[in-house]
C-alpha cells in the first residue's frame, strides 16, 4: 500500500521526537516533537530522574511513568539511559518519556522540570557504612545540583543519594552559592524508613501495614533513624523487648538488605516504591491538594540542628509546614540525643565539602 505524502511526513517527524540526539536507534527514522500528534501536552507535571538507569532508577522510572500526575518524564544517566528510555516509553500511560545520556545532556534533561528525583551514585556493599559513600557521591550530588540551580531553580528536589544526612546539606550549600536556595524545595527522602517501620510494626501487631503510621524522625543512617513507637497510629503499646527489636530492625533495615544482596547492591525495589510514594505526595501537594503529610529530611528549626527529619506538610511550595517532634518517652529522648550527636557531624561534613 502507498503511504500518502502527509503520512510519510508525519512518521518522519514523529521519529525525530522519539529519538532525540544521543538516543537514535538503527533503522528507525528520526521524528520531531513539533510535528508529532503526541505532544506531551496533557495536564500534569514534568519530572526528571537523575540516575535513571540504576537499581533504584529503573523501577522508579517505571513507577513514575505510571503516575497520572506526570505529563513529561526525563530519564538521565551517565550510562544506559537510551535502553531504559526506549523500554519505559512503550508503556501505554500518559507521560511522554525522553532520555538523556551523559554530562552534555544534563541541562536539557533539567530544563523546565517541576520535580527532580536524584538516586544517582554508588550503593553500599557489606561492611560499609552510608558515610563510606561520601567520597564518590558528594561530588556527584554537587554536579547534579549545580545543574538544577542553573536549569530549574524552582524545582522541588527529592534527594535519595547516600549519605542523605550529608548530601542534603551539600545540595543546600550548592543552591546557596548559586543564589537559588529555597529550603522548602529541598527534601531528603527518608520514606523507606517509614515504609519499613510500618511493615515491621504491622507484623508485630498482626495487622495490615496499610493501616499503620509510624513517624520516623532524625536522619537516614543507623542511630539517626529514630522511630517514634509511642506515636504509632493506631495507638498501640509495645513491650520493652518489642521496642528494642523494632527500633533495631528499623535502624538496620538498609544493612539487612545489603547483607542479603551479598555485594550486589542495596535496597532498590522497596526504595523505588518509597521514592514513588514520596514523589506522588510532592506532586499532589504541587497540584494544590492540602494536607499531604510525609516524613522528610529538611532544613528545620525543630531542634538546634540545621537539618532534621520530621513530618512535613507538602504543598505548592514544597515542605510548607514542618511539624514538631511531639511528646517522647524516655527511651525516645535518649535515642534523640544520640541521633543528634551523630547527625551534627554528618551535616557539618556536607557543609564543609562545599565551603572548604
Ligand atoms: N535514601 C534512601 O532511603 C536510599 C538511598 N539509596 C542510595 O541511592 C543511591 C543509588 O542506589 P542504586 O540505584 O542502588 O545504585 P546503582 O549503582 O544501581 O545506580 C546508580 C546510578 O547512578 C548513576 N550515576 C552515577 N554517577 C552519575 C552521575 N554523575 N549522573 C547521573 N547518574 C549517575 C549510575 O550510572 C547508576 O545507573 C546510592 O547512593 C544508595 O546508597 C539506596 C537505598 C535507599
Ligand atoms: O542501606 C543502604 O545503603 C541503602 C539505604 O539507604 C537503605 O536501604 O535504607
Amino acid at each position: 500500500m502507498q503511504q500518502s505524502a502527509e503520512a510519510s511526513r508525519r512518521i518522519a517527524a514523529l521519529s525525530a521526537h522519539l529519538h532525540p540526539p544521543g538516543l537514535q536507534m538503527q533503522g528507525i527514522p528520526p521524528l520531531r516533537l513539533e510535528n508529532c500528534r503526541a505532544k506531551g501536552g496533557a495536564p500534569g507535571f514534568k519530572v526528571a530522574i537523575l540516575g535513571a538507569a540504576g537499581g533504584i532508577g529503573q523501577p522508579l522510572s517505571l513507577l513514575m511513568k505510571m503516575n497520572p500526575l506526570v505529563s513529561v518524564l526525563h530519564l538521565y544517566d551517565v550510562v544506559n539511559s537510551p535502553g531504559v528510555t526506549a523500554d519505559v516509553s512503550h508503556m501505554d500511560t500518559g507521560a511522554v518519556v525522553r532520555g538523556f545520556l551523559g554530562a552534555p545532556q544534563l541541562e536539557n534533561a533539567l530544563t523546565g522540570m517541576d520535580i527532580v528525583i536524584i538516586p544517582a551514585g554508588v550503593p553500599r556493599k557489606p561492611g560499609m557504612t552510608r558515610d563510606d559513600l561520601f567520597k564518590i557521591n558528594a561530588g556527584i550530588v554537587r554536579t547534579l545540583c549545580e545543574g538544577v540551580a542553573k536549569c530549574c531553580p524552582n524545582a522541588i528536589v527529592n534527594l535519595i543519594s547516600n549519605p542523605v544526612n550529608s548530601t542534603v546539606p551539600i545540595a543546600a550549600e550548592v543552591f546557596k552559592k548559586a543564589g537559588t536556595y529555597d529550603p522548602k524545595r529541598l527534601l531528603g527522602v527518608t520514606t523507606l524508613d517509614v515504609v519499613r517501620a510500618n511493615t515491621f510494626v504491622a507484623e508485630v501487631l498482626g495487622i495490615d501495614p496499610r493501616e499503620v503510621d509510624v513517624p520516623v524522625i532524625g536522619g537516614h543512617s543507623g542511630i539517626t533513624i529514630l522511630p517514634l513507637l509511642s506515636q504509632v497510629k493506631p495507638a498501640s503499646s509495645f513491650t520493652s523487648e518489642e521496642i528494642d527489636y523494632l527500633t533495631n530492625r528499623i535502624q538496620n533495615g538498609g544493612t539487612e538488605v545489603v547483607e542479603a544482596k551479598a555485594g550486589t547492591g542495596s535496597a532498590t525495589l522497596s526504595m523505588a516504591y518509597a521514592a514513588a510514594k514520596f514523589a506522588n505526595s510532592c506532586l499532589t501537594g504541587l497540584k494544590g491538594d492540602a494536607g499531604v503529610v510525609e516524613c522528610a529530611f529538611v532544613a528545620s528549626q525543630v531542634t538546634e540542628l540545621p537539618f532534621f527529619a520530621t513530618k512535613v506538610r507538602l504543598g505548592r511550595g514544597g515542605a510548607e509546614e514542618i511539624f514538631p517532634i511531639g511528646p517522647l518517652n524516655e527511651y525516645e529522648r535518649v535515642g534523640l540525643e544520640k541521633a543528634k550527636k551523630e547527625l551534627a557531624g554528618s551535616i557539618e561534613k556536607g557543609v564543609s565539602f562545599i565551603r572548604k
